[in-house]
């Protein structure tokens, strides 16, 4: 049986629903989160559930639990899922409220927590690579809709998801108005050219992602040069390295860009060896939840 936890109360999938006038459903007025557990470790718990609070606080959403409530009821819900390696998702919509979008006339804010094994990409993908393109649908504009609110409005993601469908392509790359790369539809970028890393700055558009935190603190640790600088598909098509980082993704190459083959077609030395540091460190930095 699985459990999720909704509004305080443990439910089952079939009784886990939300109301037609959830301002989640109705306008995407909330926000989320896509956290792993590896092993019985919340991995970087505190880094999603901060970033949850400033996603909430950015769209002046009152999330009614604590942060220290928020963690018992991650904890809880894994303990009565019996998960200890797999992947939650955590919503908090604006709640219910009537058919107009004005978030005022939402009284309480709605907590979701979905449990659940996860299996995204296969061992051979993440020695083989990615085939990506770049997509004509840009990031939002930072002063429209910030792409560092993680936040339930995810069309312009799935915009992106349907052109790289639409090419065959595992996975799309995005630019900016002013175009400038910033992330894919659901991670974060780095290039690799001549044994310096780089990632676009968030500032560009794109999320502040905790997995692209993650590596640039291993590259810091192991001594690999890393910049967080602007770059355009050219810099992309040319690299010697290109990979990509998410939650579920973890690092993953990227193959080929808009039919260029990126180095010798398949993961490089130094996208295999963050992939290894990253998943040294996935059961180690986090919330233990069954200690
Ligand atoms: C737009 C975007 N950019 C970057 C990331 C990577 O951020 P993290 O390193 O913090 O995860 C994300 C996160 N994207 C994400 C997270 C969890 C699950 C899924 C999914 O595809 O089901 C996607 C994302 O949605």
């Amino acid at each position: 049986e699985q459990w999720i936890y909704l509004d305080g109360e443990f439910v089952t999938k079939e009784g886990a629903k939300v109301s037609v006038f959830d301002h989640g459903f109705l306008y995407g007025d909330g926000i989320f989160e896509g956290i792993r557990i590896y092993n019985g470790n919340i991995f970087k718990c505190k880094e999603h559930l901060d970033r949850l609070y400033d996603s909430a606080k950015s769209i002046q959403l009152n999330i009614p639990l604590s942060y220290e409530e928020m963690e018992a009821a991650l904890v809880e819900t894994l303990r009565r899922n019996e998960l200890r390696d797999g992947y939650i998702r955590l919503v908090v919509s604006r709640g219910v409220g009537n058919l107009g979008l004005d978030p005022n006339r939402c009284p309480k804010a709605s907590v979701i927590i979905i449990a659940e094994q996860l299996a995204i990409y296969s061992e051979e993908a993440y020695k083989t690579g990615l085939k990506t393109v770049s997509v004509s649908t840009r990031r939002n504009i930072p002063d429209a809709l910030n792409p560092k609110i993680k936040s339930l409005n995810y069309l312009n993601n799935i915009l992106v998801k349907i052109q790289s469908n639409l090419a065959g392509a595992g996975e799309a790359i995005m630019m900016n108005a002013q175009g400038y790369v910033t992330e894919g539809s659901g991670d974060n970028i780095f290039i690799v050219k001549r044994g310096v890393i780089t990632t676009p700055p968030c500032y560009l558009g794109a999320l502040e992602g905790i997995t692209r935190q993650a590596i640039i603190e291993i590259c810091e640790r192991i001594g690999y040069k890393l910049k967080e600088e602007p770059f355009t598909l050219h810099d992309v098509y040319i690299a010697d390295e290109v990979f990509l980082t998410g939650t579920a993704a973890e690092v993953i190459a990227v193959r080929e860009v808009d039919g260029r083959i990126i180095g010798e077609g398949h993961a490089g030395p130094i996208t295999l060896r963050l992939l290894d540091e990253f998943r040294s460190i996935v059961d180690k930095d986090g919330l233990k939840v069954w200690e």
